[in-house]
């Protein structure tokens, strides 16, 4: 219990007046207490005895007195109780809440979203609840359990001795059971937090449970954990329950000997009726001061798991610190450079190898590569999200750690592959960078990226309410909101992650057109794993595997014929037609291994029985174990390849994007498929049914042939 009051004490340093005031407050209704219990005394020996009215009006007006003086001091000490309390709290709240805005990214990957929320929503109330039962309880109970016991010395040392043995023995149970019970506090919090840890997912997953018909096993695991809950629950109430009880039982027993002991001594004479009511009135007191101390015990314990689990928070040191010199800047003059950056999620693991990269002020680079290549990383990066483990990046020549975070990012608008909206209306979200902005400014940033109009005509317009991270808004309208919101805050430095990979072609050139003007004096950095997105850059990195492998411009990099052109034209070929169809060369397709070798009049046979599928991020394409009847090209998007074990235990082997095919198998025979499929974002595929494909290559025995060779080899 100890450490719970340690690590309360800090938040009371301010609130010394407030303390002594609760503590006169104490003291008076605690000799009060026991100034009635020895009234009887005197009233019964004093004034009843011996028939004395002036001592027993006396008597009763200053019980009376006393009786108002308590009431009165008592509201006054419930104030100061209440604002002792509330002043922990506030203390407990805010530096929890200041410490999850000072922890890093590391942090929120290890940390749940419900282990954070727990730490509000059930260990503050948990220490809550057991300073007040400390205050309104706790306090006046020792006190009492220690002045009461002194008292019943002073009216009859062998039965006070008698008592005293009794009230030790009271606490025996509570010494015996309190490491068990704070055990299964321990697990019985543990266990809510991972519920609302997962009923936090399913939430958020729910159209994914759906999709994928996950209910039952969903629901399988929820009433598994409903089991624990309870048969923990039963443990954990039931040693509460004991440490109540126990010493209730002890007291009985007590009772029964100091009135046979304090009967004995009157018959002996050697106490008079007034003091054995009187001695009885007192240990009556001691007794339930010691019934009320150990009903607290369990809160106390509850308190005690609640702000161990608290301070775990509070005691992460930031592994991002700004040191107490950081330097502001103003505004960025010269260039931003990756300085032999190494780094990795893990130390044994990096994902950035010793790269070095330049981004000169006012220019517009391009960060690409494949899926997985670490474009995302070197944001965040340059976003202090993390730290390098080795090298440094430079922003004007000054290391990125000795800079104030703020004063280098207070100018620049981020646009995540991810937006996150607030819930909050639609206006909010647009302004929350930049506050002041007017409405036309506003209004500008919408156009460019083609949501105005989509605003304005929902019910609200700009005032409509976005709800739960968007759920009333389209993929592709919360992306565009986001970007708005960036280009809206930003006038400096615009960091794009990915940003045109939910869009659809038109918002995709309208938003290239938005950057391009927009770009003229400030610094773009884009992450794109789409080449066509950033061709206008005026530099581009190719990086691959967490290093650059090429750099130079659009025109430079694809005279090179490495790997920018080869992803070039791994991607290219695509068109979308206004209504979405997706429409592609013969040339693009030859690139396609299987089809390699057939003539052009097949090619464009193939080509237009070509079908556009749309696929919305998070759904699945197909299922490991569905018929396959289908090749499919990704014209643009991302989908994850996952396998499923005999365990049903599904494992992550590739991420394939625009440009990228697969399922070529089904062209040639009806076999399951043997792998999941799912869209990472918004996909437009192109597909080609078997049976559609058949009866063409009938005209065409040898291609027939060639193709039956060349997806048996793939097989
Ligand atoms: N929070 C994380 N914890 C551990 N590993 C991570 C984390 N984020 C990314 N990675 C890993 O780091 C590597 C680089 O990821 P990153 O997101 O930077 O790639 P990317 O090029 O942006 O890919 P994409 O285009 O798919 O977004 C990948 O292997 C990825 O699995």
């Amino acid at each position: 219990m100890l450490y719970l009051y340690r690590s309360i004490l800090r938040y009371l340093t301010n609130s010394k007046r407030i303390f002594t005031l609760f503590l006169l407050a104490l003291l008076f209704e605690l000799s009060f207490e026991y100034f009635t219990s020895l009234s009887i005394k005197y009233l019964i020996d004093d004034a009843i005895t011996p028939r004395n009215m002036t001592i027993f009006f006396a008597l009763l007006l200053a019980l009376l007195i006393g009786g108002v003086l308590n009431l009165v001091i008592g509201v006054g000490g419930d104030y100061a109780m209440s604002k002792l309390n509330e002043t922990i709290l506030l203390g407990l709240r805010q530096n929890l809440y200041e410490q999850t805005q000072k922890l890093s990214a590391h942090f929120f990957s290890r940390y749940r979203i419900g282990d954070i929320v727990a730490r509000f929503t059930m260990d503050i109330p948990a220490v809550e609840h057991a300073m007040m039962m400390t205050f309104s309880t706790l306090i006046l109970a020792s006190l009492s359990i220690v002045v009461g016991t002194a008292l019943l010395f002073t009216l009859e040392w062998k039965l006070a001795l008698v008592a005293f043995v009794g009230i030790v023995f009271m606490f025996i149970p509570q010494k015996l059971l309190n490491k068990r019970a704070q055990h299964y506090n321990e697990e019985y919090v543990g266990v809510v937090e991972s519920f609302s840890n997962n009923m936090d997912e399913e939430m958020k997953a729910f159209k994914l449970i759906r999709g994928f018909q996950l209910q039952a096993s969903m629901k399988k695991r929820f009433m598994k954990q409903l089991q624990v809950w309870f048969r923990i629950g039963v443990k954990r109430s039931f040693i509460n329950s004991n440490l109540e009880r126990l010493p209730i039982m002890v007291l009985s027993v007590i009772n029964v000997i100091i009135l046979g002991l304090g009967g004995y001594f009157t018959f002996q004479g050697t106490m008079s009726i007034g003091d054995l009511i009187a001695f009885y009135s007192v240990f009556d007191t001691v007794g339930l001061s010691v019934i009320q101390f150990m009903e607290v015990v369990p809160d106390l314990i509850e308190g005690e798991v609640g702000i161990r689990r608290i301070n775990e928070v509070l005691e992460i040191a930031p592994d991002l610190e700004e040191g107490d010199h950081a330097l502001t800047r103003a505004s960025l003059s010269k260039d931003i450079k990756f300085d032999g950056v190494t780094f990795g999620y893990t130390e044994a693991q990096p994902v950035i190898h010793d790269l070095s990269l330049s981004i000169p002020v006012g220019s517009y680079v391009a960060i690409v590569g494949a899926s997985g290549s670490g474009k995302s990383t070197l944001l965040q990066l340059l976003m202090r999200f993390y730290d390098p483990q080795k090298g440094a990046i430079r922003i004007d020549d000054t290391d990125l750690r000795s800079i104030q975070l703020s004063s280098f990012l207070q100018h620049a608008g981020v646009i995540f592959q991810e937006p996150y909206l607030f819930h909050a209306t639609i206006r909010d979200n647009l302004l929350i960078g930049h506050p002041d902005a007017s409405d036309e400014a506003l209004f500008q940033a919408t156009r460019a990226v083609g949501v105005h109009d989509a605003i304005i005509q929902m019910s609200s317009g700009y005032d409509t309410w976005i709800e739960n991270d968007g759920a009333n808004l389209s993929v592709s309208q919360r992306h565009r909101i986001s970007i708005a919101r960036a280009l809206l805050r930003s006038q400096e430095l615009t960091f794009l992650d990915e940003v045109a990979a939910s869009l659809d072609p038109e918002s995709e050139i309208a938003l290239n057109e938005t950057i391009s003007s927009a770009h003229k004096g400030r610094t773009v950095i884009a992450a794109s794993h789409r080449l066509k997105t950033v061709a206008h850059a005026d530099l581009v990195y190719m990086i691959d595997h967490g290093r650059v492998i090429e750099q130079g411009t659009h025109q430079e990099l694809m005279a090179r014929q490495g790997a920018y052109y080869s992803l070039w034209k791994k991607q290219e070929g695509f068109h979308m037609s206004r209504d979405g169809e997706v429409l592609v060369d013969a040339e693009r397709l030859r690139q396609l291994p299987f089809f390699a070798y057939m003539n052009e009049t097949l090619l464009h046979e193939i080509k237009d029985l070509l079908r556009t599928e749309k696929v919305a991020s998070g759904h699945h394409v197909f299922k490991q174990g569905d018929a396959g009847n289908k090749l499919y090209i990704i014209a643009r998007g991302k989908v994850a390849v996952s396998k499923q074990n005999d365990k049903g235990h599904s494992t992550r082997v590739a991420v394939l994007q625009d440009g990228d095919h697969f399922g070529e198998i089904a062209l040639l025979k009806d076999a399951p498929r043997n792998a999941d499929i799912t869209a990472l974002t918004d996909c437009a595929l192109l597909t080609l049914t078997r049976s559609q494909l058949l009866p063409l290559l009938d005209r065409y025995e040898d291609m027939k042939i060639k193709l039956n060779q060349s997806l048996t080899e793939r097989s």
